[in-house]
């Protein structure tokens, strides 16, 4: 069933919870990455199609990096359920999202080889080595702090869109990608990403590094800012 337009739903975030912490100290880079004009765009449907497009060839190069990023947080987890976990989160990637988004692109006249031979843009590059970065450098902490924008990111971003006014879903061309992020299911994976943050804070020392967790979350949901910049500008 679609969801409705104009219902709220309720915060992702568990009030004083790590996730929710964080967002409030990098409160103004996390606006810039939720509310740029590319999101207004979409919602609005007044997004230029170019845009869109290029944005969506980057994803799909970007989503080949998330995927190696869950398989550093396979080699960094230090319990065989937290293996699991990244290997289930890579899997589906690779095997699911991966496809959707395939299907997806196709539907924009984008073809998977294309995609696959488009150079990546500065701001995929510099997201995506980013993420990496922190996680080899780091811990699984450091590592799921990096992803948290992301994936948490993208469910509030769609769940915003459907409760706000000024979003028109009869004849939007991006209604399609809102109505994917807005979905349940997806919405049940950012809410686990959300408690995973918690769980692994409490058993990593996460409040003696929480300026150090900031500043990644910060540079985290600027990237994501300019991964929608690059998309507004065609930037390369
Ligand atoms: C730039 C960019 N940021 C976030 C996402 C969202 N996303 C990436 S992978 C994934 C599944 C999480 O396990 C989701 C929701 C995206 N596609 N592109």
């Amino acid at each position: 069933m679609s969801p409705v337009a104009g219902a709220a739903l309720p915060d992702l975030a568990t009030s004083g919870g790590l996730f929710a912490r964080l967002r409030d100290a990098a409160r103004p880079s996390w606006e810039s990455y939720v509310a740029h004009p590319f999101v207004k765009g979409m919602g609005d449907g007044s997004l230029p199609e170019a845009s869109f497009r290029h944005y969506l060839v980057q994803d799909y190069l970007f989503l080949i990096h998330f995927a190696r990023a869950y398989a550093l947080a396979a080699y960094k987890a230090d319990s065989l359920a937290d293996m699991r976990s990244a290997a289930r989160s890579m899997s589906a990637i690779l095997d699911l999202e991966m496809g959707l988004h395939v299907k997806y692109c196709a539907g924009w006249g984008l073809s998977e080889a294309d995609m696959a031979a488009t150079p990546e843009a500065q701001a995929t590059l510099a997201y995506t080595r980013f993420v990496l970065e922190r996680g080899m450098a780091g811990d699984l902490l450091d590592l799921h702090v990096a992803l948290a924008p992301c994936v948490v990111g993208y469910a509030e971003i769609a769940a915003g869109l459907l409760a706000d006014a000024a979003t028109r879903l009869d004849g939007n061309p991006y209604r399609a990608w809102i109505e994917m992020y807005a979905d349940p299911e997806y919405r049940t994976v950012a809410h686990a990403q959300v408690e995973l943050l918690d769980r692994l804070s409490s058993a990593r020392g996460g409040e003696a590094r929480f300026a150090d967790l900031t500043r990644t979350f910060d540079a985290a949901s600027r990237l994501e800012a300019g991964f929608w910049e690059m998309g507004l500008t065609l930037a390369g």
